[in-house]
């Protein structure tokens, strides 16, 4: 990774995309003793005020692992994966590091990443699909919940509702999203997902991010919807999905949750210390 400009006092950082789900990247490596924090997180993911943002991915350096990633969601929540920062980030890493495979550990476990021609690919790991790893508030069949539409229930280190719809485009997610989102099965609140089967293994997706609202796209959701087509018998293992901005393929392997798609870098740039102080 380029090293970036930083004045006394502030703060670099990256802006990434992974088919538009838009990301900041902070690289504390060097400094891991200065920690992102909720409310700094709330402000750089304000579009107005800050730099704006669906995730901000912070790099911290791992004993075990190439490094570590931390993610926070606009609203300043935490999120204990995401599929497209992972592999924003990976690229980054892919190349600082001439490899072309990186292990980092995350909020669910040491994962994977590797790089082909000019897609990321990322194992997510298995999915979970036990209600109390999801998790939900009660037994229930995760491949039916007991809401309207009887959606599924997968976890990806992160909770998942995926709704199958026959038109995903009709669907006023801004209204049916954080209703899902905020309802009690789900304890820690949930990402949400409609999908629509548009041929053979390939489905439209549109998402409801938890801690976000709606995203272009959403890798931990695309694996999610995936895993969720195949339970129900409507695809195959492999399948790709068109989200509102860029198709991803997720490749459901013995060893984990693969997901695979474009990365784009932005700018690089720095936040003032005076933007720092102001903020807290
Ligand atoms: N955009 C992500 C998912 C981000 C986390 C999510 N909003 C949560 O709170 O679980 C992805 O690409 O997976």
């Amino acid at each position: 990774m380029d090293q970036l400009q930083r004045p006394s006092g502030g703060l670099g950082f990256i802006k990434m995309h992974g088919a538009g789900n838009d990301f900041v990247v902070i690289d504390s490596r060097a400094e891991p003793a200065r920690r992102m924090t909720p409310a700094l997180a709330r402000a750089l993911g304000d579009r107005n005020r800050g730099v704006g943002f669906d995730q901000l991915a912070e790099i911290l350096p791992h004993q075990d692992a190439d490094y570590r990633l931390d993610f926070w969601n606009a609203d300043g929540s935490q999120a204990g994966a995401c599929g497209n920062a992972s592999r924003c980030v990976a690229d980054l890493m892919l190349r600082e590091l001439g490899r072309d495979r990186v292990r980092f550990a995350t909020g669910r476990g040491m994962l994977e990443a590797r790089h082909d021609g000019g897609a990321v690919h990322v194992n997510m790991g298995p999915p979970q699909l036990a209600w109390d790893q999801i998790p939900l508030a009660q037994e229930v069949d995760t491949d039916a919940l007991p809401l309207e539409l009887t959606p599924a229930a997968v976890g990806m280190g992160n909770p998942h509702c995926v709704f199958f719809v026959d038109d995903a485009e009709v669907v006023p997610l801004e209204i049916l999203g954080p209703r899902i989102e905020n309802h009690p099965l789900f304890p820690q609140r949930t990402n949400v997902e409609f999908a629509s089967l548009t041929g053979p293994d390939h489905l439209r997706m549109r998402v409801w991010e938890r801690g976000a609202g709606v995203t272009l796209a959403c890798g931990s959701g695309a694996c999610a919807v995936a895993v969720a087509a195949h339970r129900r018998g409507l695809t195959g293992r492999r399948v790709v999905l068109d989200l509102d901005g860029g198709t991803l393929t997720v490749d459901w392997r013995d060893d984990g949750v693969w997901l695979s798609g474009p990365v784009a870098r932005v700018f690089d740039g720095v936040l003032s210390p005076d933007w720092l102080a102001a903020v807290g």
